[in-house]
């Protein structure tokens, strides 16, 4: 759909209204009662959420490529169907083709205080080549002071689906090296930074000095970012992920400034690795994110 359908069909006066970078990316431009939020086609990627009166809780590269076909540093990259390197063997994009293709915009509503979009993706001929024909997503965003995000996937084949997923939150943080993340202290861990070697638990929050890049598996519990110098609290819960994963790559990279990678953390609302999803034909897998923000007052 183009601008003018989208506006005819979607747009609500003073609340949501479609526009398009200069690279022919479009975008919807939210503004509700308690929240402004930015979503990409591309990808149903969401790159900017601000409750009023906080800073933005989402972090995006200032290095970012805005460009069809590349990934956006930041925001809420959707990966489907592989999580990172896809490994049975064949060869396809990093964390999988969903953020990269355009995904049609399918409901948009403002109910209370809230605003509820739903974006769809069916296969593609890109999908197709990497050998996905038969999977159907749906991507539910309901923004507002809290913020939740819905992934359903569809398996339309006669075949299981196995698939991994994830909702890759970059969070706004003032300095990475002041954040503790409680939530993962019984949870032992992949250490991507240490060839995957498989570390016990820490049972202590978790503190940042290094390259992290943490698979957490089989936990299904609630985190929360206590961004110290940034005075406020993240806390983000979720339904039907049994994997987290926490990253922040401590380094530029091609799309990430020198100075931003302080300014960012990873927590990772996901099913990877052991928690790999089998979904069986007809069947419907659901997972969910629910972030809220609150200031930290003493
Ligand atoms: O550079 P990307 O493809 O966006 O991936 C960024 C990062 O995503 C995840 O957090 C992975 O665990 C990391 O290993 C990867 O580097």
């Amino acid at each position: 759909m183009d601008i003018a359908s989208l506006t005819e069909h979607f747009a609500i006066p003073g609340v949501l209204s479609f526009n398009q970078t200069a690279s022919g990316l479009i975008y919807a431009d939210v503004t509700t009662p308690h929240a402004t939020a930015t979503v990409y086609l591309q990808g149903a990627h969401l790159a900017a959420w601000q409750p009023t009166g906080e800073q933005p809780v989402l972090f995006v590269s200032r290095k970012s490529d805005f460009e069809p076909g590349k990934p956006i540093r930041g925001g809420v990259p959707i990966a489907f169907p592989w999580f990172a390197n896809r490994h049975d063997g064949k060869t396809g994009p990093s964390h999988g083709f969903a953020r990269i293709q355009n995904w049609t915009l399918a409901f948009a509503a403002l109910a209370g205080n809230d605003l509820h979009l739903t974006f769809t993706l069916a296969p593609t001929e890109i999908s197709r080549e990497l050998g996905y024909d038969n999977f159907r997503l749906a991507y539910q965003l309901t923004i507002g002071r809290t913020l939740t995000m819905q992934l359903a996937v569809a398996n339309d084949a006669a075949a299981p689906l196995l698939f991994e997923e994830a909702l890759h939150t970059y969070y706004s943080v003032v300095d990475v090296h002041e954040v503790t993340v409680t939530g993962l202290e019984p949870t032992p861990f992949i250490d991507k930074t240490d060839n995957m070697r498989e570390k016990p638990a820490a049972h202590a929050p978790l503190t940042f000095t290094g390259p992290t890049d943490r698979v957490y598996q089989n936990t299904e519990a609630t985190c929360v970012l206590h961004d110290a110098a940034g005075r406020r609290r993240i806390t983000v819960a979720k339904t039907n992920s049994d994997t987290t994963v926490v990253f922040n790559p401590w380094k530029a990279m091609a799309d990430l400034g020198p100075d931003e990678w302080h300014e960012m953390l990873c927590v990772e609302t996901v099913n990877a690795a052991a928690n790999t999803v089998t979904l069986a034909p007809g069947k419907t897998h659901s997972m969910q994110a629910h972030i809220s923000v609150e200031k930290i007052l003493s």
